[in-house]
């Protein structure tokens, strides 16, 4: 359609597409005690008849943005997730088979790979029964930091970790927190609890040749007793879960005085699929990237003094 521009000359709508760009959509499948988690980045982008709404304001070809993103949901809970590739075909179908209007659909899908935390039984677990699968962390490379301080006398060693995420799809419950007139978050007897980790432990080495810690295996066990502290604590609280993670350290790393991590609660939304006409028995969730809660703590050896900045992002 033309139609004539403010200097009279004629104006075309060239190429136009719309729709819900990064829904973030999380589906947990449970086989038994063993959960399988797809964590997907889904952009759809349409485009067909769609002159009117850019020319004339009707929306009477318009398939809210809103209604895609309800529909990634719903084909997550309703088809599952088996690849992104096949999750992709099916959405793309459906756009264009079920509206005449749409004539094309792209969808986009980043997928965030996950691998489990393997828990030996250290004989805490009760008898017969089977090794937690619950918990993952994400793929890809943490980073690893350091900070050497020397004044000439006194040594100080402060290693850590930032952007290690870490999921626990169950054994996660928050409630009998304080409610005042403001407060609206419903009580969680079983939710997600995810977290981008950064954290920073101070070495008591005081400068002897002789007694320096390997620092590399130290790093590899550090890292191995957070995760599996992070597995292993049924939690009511990710503060609960940062003094496990705190603690299993100063426990079981004699060369560590103080711990200190900086944890973003990466909260998992459970999507409402009832007006779709379908349950969501704690299956597909919303991750939602901001606001974020952010729980920081440091944990010490007793007697020791802190002296990890309290900001991790000063060090
Ligand atoms: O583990 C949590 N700790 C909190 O302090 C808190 N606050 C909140 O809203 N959700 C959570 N979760």
């Amino acid at each position: 359609m033309t139609e004539p521009s403010r200097e009279g000359r004629p104006v075309l709508l060239g190429q136009n597409q719309y729709g819900k760009a990064e829904t973030r959509v999380v589906r947990i499948t449970r086989d038994g005690a063993t959960h399988h988690i797809k964590d997907l980045n889904v952009s759809v982008a349409l485009s067909g008849d769609m002159e009117e709404v850019h020319l004339s304001g009707s929306n009477a070809n318009v398939l809210p943005t809103d209604t895609t993103k309800n529909t990634v949901y719903a084909f997550a809970k309703e088809h599952g997730i088996e690849s992104a590739e096949r999750f992709g075909i099916h959405l793309a179908r459906h756009f264009v088979t079920s509206q005449e209007p749409i004539e094309r659909a792209r969808i986009r899908i980043e997928e965030y790979a996950w691998e489990r935390i393997e828990v030996p039984d250290t004989g805490s677990r009760a008898p017969g029964a089977d090794e937690p699968r619950h918990s993952f962390v994400r793929k890809g490379q943490e980073t690893r930091v350091t900070q050497i301080t020397y004044d000439g006398g006194a040594w100080e060693v402060v290693s850590g970790l930032k952007d290690l995420v870490v999921m626990n799809s169950t054994d996660s419950e928050f409630w009998g927190y304080v409610k005042d007139r403001y407060t609206t978050l419903p009580e969680a007897h079983d939710r997600i609890l995810a977290t981008r980790v950064s954290g920073r432990w101070r070495f008591n080495w005081t400068g002897d040749e002789r007694s320096m810690p390997d620092w590399d295996t130290s790093y590899e066990q550090v890292r191995k007793h957070m995760l599996q502290a992070f597995a292993d604590t049924y939690s009511l609280s990710l503060q609960q879960t940062l003094y496990q993670m705190g603690a299993r350290i100063i426990d079981h790393r004699d060369e560590i005085d103080e711990v200190r991590f900086s944890l973003p609660n990466k909260h998992h939304f459970l999507v409402d699929l009832k007006p779709f006409g379908l349950e969501n028995d704690n299956e597909v969730y919303f991750a939602a990237d901001r606001p974020y809660g952010l729980i920081e703590a440091t944990v010490l050896r007793d007697g020791r003094e802190p002296r990890i900045p309290v900001d991790l992002t000063n060090l």
